[in-house]
């Protein structure tokens, strides 16, 4: 058994550059891109295609990008997980530690900087920030937390919190963050998810004939959705709608972020866009549940490229819902997962 006092916890995100220079965003996206759980072809062809093609022809634009929405003292994810930790720890009596993915803070460094803290430490929790499970966001993100965890030796047991995207109090943070927004008059609200390639679905099918293969599989019961980011992702909209009471044809969802030539999950938030203001809705609401923190893909993609493209082609008006960030019941949330593992186990 352990005693709260021994437990410290870990927060972890994806992360971001060390700052807008070209070569620390050439580090970042190297780093994040050779990861076999984002583009997962063979070693050999990926390190061609990374470090040949992708980063030498992204790693300018991408810096440009990064260099529109970076805050004072840094990357807003970085800046805003690092208040969301503040946030956490006020609430909490046991101490905790930022981590990220990629580039820094390092889970290392977190793990060390929890047993400086506590040298007794018996267990640390880590939470991947990731609602939903997908091999190239949650997954890869717990396994190089347990990487780690396994390389350094450490003593202390290690326990990372599932994805979160049915639970209650998650659900309840997002719907009250965009309750207010919902106060103003709009046409339809869009969830636009981060996307993934359609084969990574299809890879981290459990059953191997489920996912994009039945049906309307994503609402068919199956074993597969444990592991199936577009099943997740569809609940989340689905119970978040519920809770605010939307009608079904005032939403719908996208996918965002898109990279290479694969085909990606379905609608593209870039093609719906354009073709909304179209359909007579004209007036949007966009939302980004994937993304507990707002980044590069939310400020810029979204409230930036994608404002300019919707009302180019005809909208009226367009309007970003902030990400969660600490949201008081964001806070709450957190707060009550970490209690429910360590009231699970703790005396
Ligand atoms: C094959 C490429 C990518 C996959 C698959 C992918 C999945 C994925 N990503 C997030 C969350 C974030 N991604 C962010 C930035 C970003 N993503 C990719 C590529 C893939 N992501 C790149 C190359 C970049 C860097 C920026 C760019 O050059 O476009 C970010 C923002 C980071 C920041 O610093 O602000 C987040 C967050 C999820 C949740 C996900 C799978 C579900
Ligand atoms: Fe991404
Ligand atoms: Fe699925």
């Amino acid at each position: 058994m352990v005693s709260k006092s021994e437990v410290g916890i870990i927060l972890m995100n994806l992360g971001s550059p060390d700052s807008t220079a070209v070569p620390d965003v050439k580090r970042y996206l190297l780093e994040f891109l050779m990861d076999k759980r984002v583009i997962d072809y063979p070693w050999l062809f990926r390190k061609i295609l990374i470090e040949g093609i992708i980063v030498p022809r992204r790693a300018e634009k991408s810096a440009e990008a990064y260099s529109s929405i970076w805050w004072e003292d840094g990357s807003p994810l970085i800046v805003l997980t690092k208040q969301l930790q503040a946030a956490v720890q006020h609430d909490m009596d046991v101490p905790v530690e930022v981590a990220m993915r990629y580039g820094n803070p390092h889970p290392e460094v977190a793990f060390d900087n929890l047993l400086k803290k506590n040298p007794q430490l018996k267990e640390v929790i880590v939470l991947p920030l990731y609602p939903h499970y997908a091999m190239s966001s949650y997954e890869t993100a717990a396994e190089y937390a347990k990487e780690i965890y396994k390389k350094k030796k450490y003593k202390f047991k290690l326990s990372i919190i599932p994805p979160f995207y049915d639970e209650p109090a998650y659900i309840d943070a997002v719907a009250e963050s965009m309750r207010p927004f919902l106060q103003q008059s709009y046409d339809y609200v869009l969830f636009s998810y981060h996307g993934v390639p359609e084969r990574h679905i299809r890879k981290g099918d459990v059953t191997g004939s489920h996912c994009l293969k039945v049906t309307d599989c994503c609402h068919v019961k199956s074993a597969a959705h444990q592991y199936c980011y577009r099943h997740q992702v569809t609940i989340t909209a689905e119970l978040v709608a519920a809770k605010l009471g939307l009608p079904r044809e005032k939403w719908g969802i996208s996918f965002q972020s898109r990279l290479g030539r694969e085909e990606w999950l379905k609608p593209y938030t870039a093609g719906l866009l354009e073709t909304l203001p179209k359909e007579g809705k004209k007036k949007l609401l966009v939302v980004c549940p994937a993304f507990v923190s707002d980044c590069l893909e939310t400020l810029e993609e979204i409230a930036v490229e994608g404002k300019d493209s919707f009302m180019s082609n005809g909208g009226d008006s367009f309007t970003m819902i902030p990400c969660l960030n600490v949201h008081p019941m964001w806070v709450s949330a957190i707060v009550k997962y970490c209690n429910q593992i360590m009231q699970a186990e703790t005396v």
